[in-house]
């Protein structure tokens, strides 16, 4: 909170704070605001006071973010630091506007039920057509894929891939304990907290199990979609333990999937040549036998996030025994089933701390 210059108070006493905008940035901050600040009338819909913001509580700092028809600015509401995202509707497209408004009902319904530590935590929502806002915790270590740029490719140490990619499946397979799927997995979407904590965050398109439907008109993102979803077929929670599994190449290599390609090309290699980004040469068994089976283009042969929790436990705890596990640990030819069966006996344990709630 210290070093925010703030430029915008929202609330019924109006803009309190401020360095000094440039024109743009004020004809932007304005035009997105006066909706929230605008005194009319705000007409609740129904489950909405379950969640609606109390906006002179409300204070609005920069923007540092954005997405496809969002913009994502810090905040505080309540004396806590806080992400805000405003969506906003255009007007000149009434069935991209009904879009979005529904979208932002399903995200606030689904975020309101869910807590875990290595899941984005929601605070409050506003609804003031055509502008609405989702108020989550703010994640000042950004986004992960943003994280994975900054670094060389190829050299984050096997031990922060484990506890990044441990987080990331602790958080998934709560969301599915709940009957979730996320459906748009990517670095992108996956947020840091203090001490490196990875928590799942954008659940725009993600929906109940039981209400997915088809993936027709889906506008998910191609690069770490699964094949069945690309092809607008049915699809369950497995679509989004292959985006893990491509979340898992990205930790290991640092790269973006198929860069080489456009989000076109590189559906079209997935859905119908069965094209996987390389994995790197020198590349730990034990990681590429798991990214292996999780982008496996059988949903049935990917395994449950359970398991893959289970598994990255059992190499967290071999790893602490023997830092040259990841060298010397070799296939056997039963070799899923080696480390299931050792499970229970290891009774591994996350020893890296876990995330705070
Ligand atoms: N709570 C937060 N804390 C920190 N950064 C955040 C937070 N929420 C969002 N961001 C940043 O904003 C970016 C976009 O957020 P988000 O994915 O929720 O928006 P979106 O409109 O759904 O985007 P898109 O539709 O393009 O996926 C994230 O990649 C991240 O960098």
């Amino acid at each position: 909170m210290k070093n925010l210059k703030w430029h915008k108070q929202i609330s019924n006493s109006g803009n309190k704070l401020g360095r000094r905008l440039s024109l743009g940035e004020y004809n932007r901050a304005v035009s997105w605001s006066k909706y929230l600040v605008s005194p009319g009338a705000e007409i609740k819909g129904e489950g909405e006071e379950e969640w609606s913001a109390d906006m002179s509580q409300l204070l609005i700092g920069s923007k540092f973010a954005s997405g496809r028809h969002s913009r994502i600015y810090r905040g505080v509401y309540k004396q806590k630091d806080v992400a805000i995202k405003l969506i906003s509707q255009p007007e000149e497209d009434e069935d991209l506007a009904a879009f979005l408004e529904k979208q932002f009902a399903s995200e606030v319904s689904l975020l309101l039920r869910l807590g875990h530590p290595n899941i984005i935590t929601f605070i409050a929502a506003c609804k003031k057509p055509p502008v609405f806002c989702i108020i989550t915790e703010y994640l000042a270590g950004g986004s992960l894929g943003k994280f994975l740029h900054h670094q060389q490719p190829n050299i984050l140490p096997l031990k922060l891939v484990l506890k990044l990619a441990l987080d990331i499946a602790r958080g998934m397979k709560y969301l599915h304990s709940q009957g979730i799927l996320h459906r748009d997995l990517k670095s992108e979407n996956l947020l840091l907290g203090e001490d490196m904590c990875v928590k799942v965050a954008d659940f725009g398109i993600s929906c109940l199990e039981s209400q997915c439907g088809s993936a027709k008109g889906f506008t998910g993102t191609y690069r770490w979609m699964a094949p069945e979803m690309i092809k607008e077929k049915h699809h369950t929670k497995k679509v989004d333990v292959y985006s893990f599994g491509i979340v898992l190449w990205e930790l290991l290599t640092g790269k973006t999937p198929f860069d080489n390609m456009t989000p076109e090309q590189a559906a079209y290699a997935v859905s119908h040549k069965n094209a996987r980004p390389p994995l790197p040469s020198k590349c730990p068994w034990a990681f590429s036998d798991l990214i292996n089976r999780c982008w496996s283009s059988n949903p049935d042969k990917r395994p449950h996030f359970d398991e893959i929790v289970s598994i990255l436990e059992y190499y967290t705890e071999s790893l602490q025994q023997d830092p040259e596990f990841f060298s010397t640990y070799k296939p056997s030819p039963t070799s899923s089933n080696t480390i299931l069966g050792c499970l229970p006996k290891c009774n591994a344990r996350h020893k890296f701390g876990a995330c705070k709630v």
